[in-house]
């Protein structure tokens, strides 16, 4: 790797001189809070992009999606839609070997989201006054599978198989057009294995907009799944409030922060630095090290490790996005952690159980040194689908939850008229809200 003309300043003083990774290691001295923002768009260059390109769809619809393709995938396409047949026939060029991965990865992914589904009971909250809730399918759902630097088979897995356990009635699947304008056989693959019978050539802002406001091709849904990359996400957030669609979460550029002791494994802590590294050069992968011990061996694993990567290029500059830190003591790492928010939070250490009570903001949690945060990103059950630039403050990952609405129902009796009719008046009466009291005493008789 390069050095580093990393533009962050501050901490400087306070590096330990690894030459190309910035090492923060007295943390009272250093702006967090600025030093967490992830990819801030200071120049707006993102936002501006992003809001020509979703009102282009919305005036223009198809005929914007296939310029826009050609200008952004560098695809010429004649047809968005690719349909059941063409699927089947791409899907069936994968091996058997890739079969088998894909079908584990499908029945763990399956079994987890399943699990899921709870019935909730009736609760008498008073004599004659019963509430409960009932769960129902979002109709329309829209999944983005991304497809810019690398196709995430993956990722349609981990949307795909929430929808259709919840009961989705309509799935709606945009992926950017590969070269020769289709997409990968093992997409095709995933899509023969769930029942989706047409994947929509469409990606970034223009997927996102096409699926909010419908184009000729693309119906519009009612809620919009998946994540990508800075154009994908802002145009999530962007039609999230001037569409009457919802989105999921803000689910952006992938990273990682990882709290390792003097009983980690520094070669595992490069590895799965790195693994969120080679997602993009906008990726982040933290370090937290109680030793400095740990952080010099852990950076010449890493060193070592990403010669070898065929995505190195990509790796570095997500490095040199990245930063270590030099905590005084796990409390302190576990403290930066939860302000971090990171998507993924892995804990490298053999005393991870005593650890969990201490995570507040992660979006997926990967414990000890033999759990690799690779195993949740594809094949152990948990969705990967999750919030990003410390959004795990306040969202959660994709679940099953994600793909239902609950809707809450009650009924009263006459006993229950009877017992609750009173407080409701006067509730009424304190707010001044006259014709609320007059439905309730109406019934009281
Ligand atoms: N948070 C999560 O749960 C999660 C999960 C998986 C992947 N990811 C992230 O998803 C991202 C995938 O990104 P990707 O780029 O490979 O694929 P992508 O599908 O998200 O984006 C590709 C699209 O971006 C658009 N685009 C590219 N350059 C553009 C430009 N200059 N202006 C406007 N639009 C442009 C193009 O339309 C292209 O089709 C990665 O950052 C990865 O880390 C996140
Ligand atoms: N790590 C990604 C989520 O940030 C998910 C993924 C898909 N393929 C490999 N990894
Ligand atoms: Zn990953």
């Amino acid at each position: 790797m390069e050095e580093t003309t990393n533009s962050t300043t501050q901490g400087v003083n306070n590096t330990i001189d690894f030459k190309d990774i910035y090492v923060y290691s007295d943390l009272t001295t250093i702006d967090i809070a600025n030093l967490v923002i992830r990819n801030p768009d200071a120049d707006n260059s993102i936002s501006s992009s992003v809001e020509t390109i979703i009102a282009d769809v919305k005036h223009r619809g198809d005929q914007a999606l296939l310029e826009l393709s050609e200008r952004f995938d560098g695809v010429k396409l004649t047809d968005i839609k690719l349909g059941k047949d063409d699927i089947a026939t791409i899907a069936s060029s994968i091996s058997e070997d890739e079969k088998n991965a894909i079908d584990i990865a499908y029945r763990n992914i399956w079994k987890f989201h399943e699990s899921q589904l709870h019935a909730e009971g009736k609760v008498e909250t008073m004599p004659g006054v019963t509430c409960w809730r009932e769960v129902r399918a979002i109709e329309k759902v829209g999944l983005y599978i991304p497809g810019g630097s690398a196709v995430l088979p993956s990722t349609f897995l981990m949307l795909g198989i929430p929808a259709k356990i919840a009961g989705c009635s309509e799935i709606v699947v945009c992926s950017p057009p590969q070269k020769g304008g289709l997409i990968n056989c093992y997409l095709a693959y995933v899509a023969s294995l769930l029942g989706i019978e047409a994947i929509y050539l469409c990606g970034g802002a223009q997927a996102v907009a096409a699926m909010a406001y419908g184009s000729e091709s693309i119906p519009k849904v009612d809620k919009i799944f998946g994540p990508g990359n800075q154009y994908v996400t802002r145009a999530k957030t962007i039609i999230q409030s001037t569409s009457l669609t919802a989105i999921d979460m803000p689910a952006g550029p992938s990273e990682v922060l990882v709290i390792a002791d003097e009983t980690c494994n520094p070669a595992y802590v490069a590895a799965d630095l790195l693994a969120q590294a080679e997602h993009g050069a906008d990726s982040q992968a933290v370090l937290v090290a109680t030793s400095d011990v740990v952080i010099k061996r852990s950076i010449e694993e890493l060193k070592k490790q990403i010669e070898v990567l065929p995505r190195k290029d990509i790796a570095a500059k997500a490095i040199r996005n990245s930063y270590v830190i030099l905590a005084k003591d796990i409390e302190e790492a576990m403290e930066f952690s939860n302000v971090y928010a990171p998507e993924h939070l892995i804990l490298a250490t053999d005393h991870w159980d005593k650890l969990i009570p201490k995570v507040n903001n992660a979006g997926s949690v990967f414990l000890g040194n033999l759990t690799p945060e690779s195993a949740g990103d594809y094949a152990s059950g948990t969705n990967h689908t999750l919030p990003t630039s410390a959004y795990a403050r306040s969202y959660s990952g994709v679940s099953l939850d994600s793909f239902v609405k609950k809707i809450t129902f009650q009924h009263l009796s006459a006993e229950g008229i009877r017992n609750i009719g009173t407080a409701v008046e006067t509730l009424a009466e304190l707010e001044g809200l006259h014709a609320h009291k007059n439905a309730m005493t109406l019934r009281k008789g």
